[in-house]
């Protein structure tokens, strides 16, 4: 792929999302000051090309919640996980609805983490995608292939079967706003990136999945982002791709300029 710039326009509509998941890193104060970080160093113009959003561990989620809110930050922010179910005796799960109480938008589904360290298989992340949706969150929907399957060559029908999977059922209304994030396991925490052309096979084969099952309109509107590996120097290659509207950035998100600069790489600027 020859551009390395990201567009300065968002295509076809689309603003793009850099979403940051620290994963089981930070406690609560250390999130506040991360987040303060971040605000001092975008500006308005770049936080309104680029929506900027960071997805703590559930204990910072109420102090990122009340920085938000109290300073007016043009900063999203939303959870690593939700329950399928909305109440009941389920020691250590957190749901959709107590989620929501903190103002979240989104939240994520299906991670690779949450399937291969807690055995959430397709069924799972179905009636959590439900759960989500129940809630008024934005799910961005996880999916992604390991190494094996990479070297098998069968990586596109690996993922757009995950994507199936996880939407049956639900119509073409409820999924207005879904966000997808495409990342190969072998990418993740490894520093082995994919490339532009990578990310675009995948990221166009998930778009055109869902023209085919929810049409065009519904296809064009959807965000998908690309994670694994993502750091402020392959950001602008990655956004490349003309099906890539953002990314779902790990490591990388837990240092402020690293994060700010890839920001600011997706909302066109350098
Ligand atoms: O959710 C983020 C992804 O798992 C990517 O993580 P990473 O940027 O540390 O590779």
């Amino acid at each position: 792929m020859a551009r390395t710039k990201a567009p300065k326009a968002p295509r076809e509509g689309r603003r793009p999302l850099i979403a940051g998941n620290w994963k089981m890193h930070l406690t609560h104060l250390e999130a506040i000051g991360l987040v303060q970080k971040l605000a001092f160093s975008l500006t308005e113009p770049q936080l309104e090309a680029a929506e900027v959003v960071v997805v703590p561990p559930f204990t910072a989620l109420r102090s990122v919640q009340t920085l938000v809110a109290g300073d007016k930050l043009e900063i999203g922010y939303g959870a690593q996980d939700l329950a399928a179910a909305d109440s009941g005796a389920y020691t250590g799960d957190v749901s959709g609805a107590m989620l929501a109480a903190l103002a979240c938008r989104y939240v994520l589904v299906g991670h690779s983490e949450r399937r291969t360290l807690h055995g959430e298989d397709d069924a799972v992340v179905a009636a959590k995608v439900q759960a989500a949706l129940r809630h008024g969150l934005v799910p961005i929907l996880c999916v992604g292939e390991g190494l094996d399957v990479r070297r098998a060559g069968t990586h596109v029908p690996h993922c757009t079967d995950q994507l199936d999977l996880a939407l049956a059922g639900l119509s073409t209304e409820q999924l207005q706003e879904l966000v997808i994030a495409y990342e190969p396991v072998w990418a993740i925490g490894t520093g082995e990136v994919a490339t532009p052309d990578d990310a675009q096979e995948v990221c166009g084969a998930l778009r055109a999945r869902l023209a085919e099952r929810h049409g065009p309109e519904l296809a064009a509107g959807v965000r998908i982002l690309y994670g694994g590996s993502v750091k402020a120097g392959n950001t602008a290659g990655i956004l490349a791709g003309p099906d890539v509207d953002g990314a779902l950035v790990g490591g990388a998100s837990l240092d402020a300029d690293e994060f700010a600069q890839i920001c600011r790489t997706a909302a066109g600027g350098s």
